[in-house]
């Protein structure tokens, strides 16, 4: 395993975690090579370091990952990292080793030896790893936390962070029960800063996740969910002669830029797909349909340019680190805001112009409402909190119906329905609004219709 680079600047400033935020920055510099911090990553960075528990709520592609990859690097001991997926964790981990960070995860794609190589680094008295992740799953184990409970003894475990940390509420669009689990760590080990990170927090979800976690007076960072350099877009499938001709255009008159394409259905992917080949736009299909080997196929052609778009369902998305996609698209309609701020986040990640381009059909409307009564009565018990889930899955509905029939600005619609007051402000100088044909106003009832343009 290989061990971390000699960081400059005293060992002392190492072991209490005391640095300036200029040697913050070199650290940043060295091993990542960017010269500054984004939004709010230092103040993230300075309250775990000094010992504070901190709720950070960034934008997605905000760079939350650094908050706790920074202090990994200069704090005494292993940062432990819990993520809700083993591709995220892979993703991460073997970017990480690439830049010579002593990075591991735990799961069960490990081979044994692999897994008892990390054992042998963690019992030893001066483990070399800098950065553990783990699946929520293994922190509720009683022999993970027994060895978690020695790391600690031993002074070697230096912050816990909780990646998309929206999972572990129920108001959260990725419940994930086995997330509630971990909210024992704070009484386990009452000394050590924990970090909840995520993207997606309406208020109900922020306190949801403070309150469950049980974190101490934490520090609360939120940065603005505005994605100033994301052009935000609706069109009408009603309005359309042809939608498969409309998105193969868009595509093509954008240059065949890095795109990705969401569906509902498995059957649309591999359909859509079919016609952009037809086309001749390079694509792939990406769905839980296809098995794993022609899954990761895809994804490697992706990530190494050789696919510049792939069409997918939801199964694709969620740690997947390519940062020029220029295009997102949706053909079919998602089920909440929070779902769509996610995945058209995967935008633009490297803060260029890039765009999101939802299609919009009545037919998709009701279908969509159908899926979301039909799973909510089907999960629903006779309770007063699943009856409270079952009218928020379709309060969460109604505000991206209300997205895309809306004649003001999408942008603002966007950041309003995550608690945030938006201003014009917000509008970045290259974007304008227009007026939509009249025939729109005929289709969706409203006053009339915005179409945002990017000049
Ligand atoms: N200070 C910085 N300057 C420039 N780029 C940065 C900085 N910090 C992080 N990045 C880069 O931004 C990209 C997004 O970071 P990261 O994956 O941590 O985002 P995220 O907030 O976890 O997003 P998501 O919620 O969408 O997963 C990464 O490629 C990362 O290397």
């Amino acid at each position: 395993m290989k061990k971390a680079l000699p960081l400059k600047g005293g060992s002392a400033g190492l072991r209490h975690g005391t640095k300036s935020p200029k040697e913050l920055e070199s650290v940043l510099k060295q091993y990542f090579g960017y010269s500054e911090f984004r939004g709010r990553q230092l103040e993230a960075i300075e309250a775990v370091l000094s010992g504070r528990d901190c709720f950070c709520l960034m934008p997605t592609g905000g760079g939350k990952s650094m908050c706790y990859q920074i202090p990994a690097l200069v704090k005494t001991g292993v940062v432990l990292v819990i993520s809700p997926l083993i591709a995220l964790m892979e993703n991460q981990v073997s970017s990480l080793k690439s830049k010579g960070i002593p990075a591991e995860f735990l799961s069960s794609t490990q081979t044994t030896a692999n897994k008892n190589k990390i054992h042998e680094d963690l019992d030893s008295g001066n483990p070399s790893l800098k950065l553990l992740y783990v699946t929520p799953e293994l922190v509720a184990t009683s022999g993970f936390k027994a060895k978690l409970t020695k790391l600690h003894n031993r002074g070697l475990l230096g912050l816990v962070a909780i990646d998309e940390a929206h999972c572990i509420s129920t108001w959260g669009h990725d419940f994930r029960p086995s997330y509630r689990k971990i909210s024992s760590l704070r009484k386990q080990f009452p000394d050590i800063p924990i970090l909840a990170l995520t993207a997606t927090a309406v208020p109900k979800v922020q306190k949801d996740v403070i309150s469950s976690l049980s974190l101490q007076n934490p520090v609360i960072l939120k940065a603005s969910f505005n994605r100033p350099n994301i052009f935000y877009e609706v069109r009408y499938k009603d309005l359309l002669d042809d939608v498969y001709s409309d998105i193969s255009n868009l595509l093509k008159s954008s240059g065949n830029v890095c795109s990705i394409i969401y569906c509902l259905e498995r059957a649309a992917c591999d359909d859509l797909t079919m016609h952009l080949a037809q086309q001749g736009i390079s694509s792939a299909a990406y769905h839980a349909g296809l098995n794993s080997k022609v899954r990761t196929t895809v994804l490697d052609d992706w990530l190494s340019s050789r696919t510049q778009v792939v069409v997918a369902t939801v199964a694709f998305g969620m740690g997947i680190d390519r940062q020029d996609v220029r295009i997102v698209c949706h053909f079919n309609l998602p089920k909440s805001m929070e779902s769509f701020y996610q995945e058209s986040g995967r935008a633009g990640r490297d803060q260029q112009p890039s765009r999101s381009v939802l299609y919009y059909g009545l037919e998709d409307r009701r279908r969509m409402e159908f899926i979301l009564r039909n799973s909510s009565s089907r999960k629903q018990q006779p309770s007063s909190s699943s009856t409270e889930l079952s009218e928020k899955t379709l309060a969460d509905f109604s505000q991206i119906v209300d997205y895309c029939e809306s004649s003001s600005c999408r942008r603002k619609k966007i950041i309003e329905s995550f608690g945030e007051k938006g201003t014009t402000n917000f509008m970045p100088t290259h974007v304008r609004c227009l007026q939509a044909p009249k025939s729109s106003v005929l289709a969706f009832g409203g006053p009339s219709a915005c179409a945002q343009l990017s000049l």
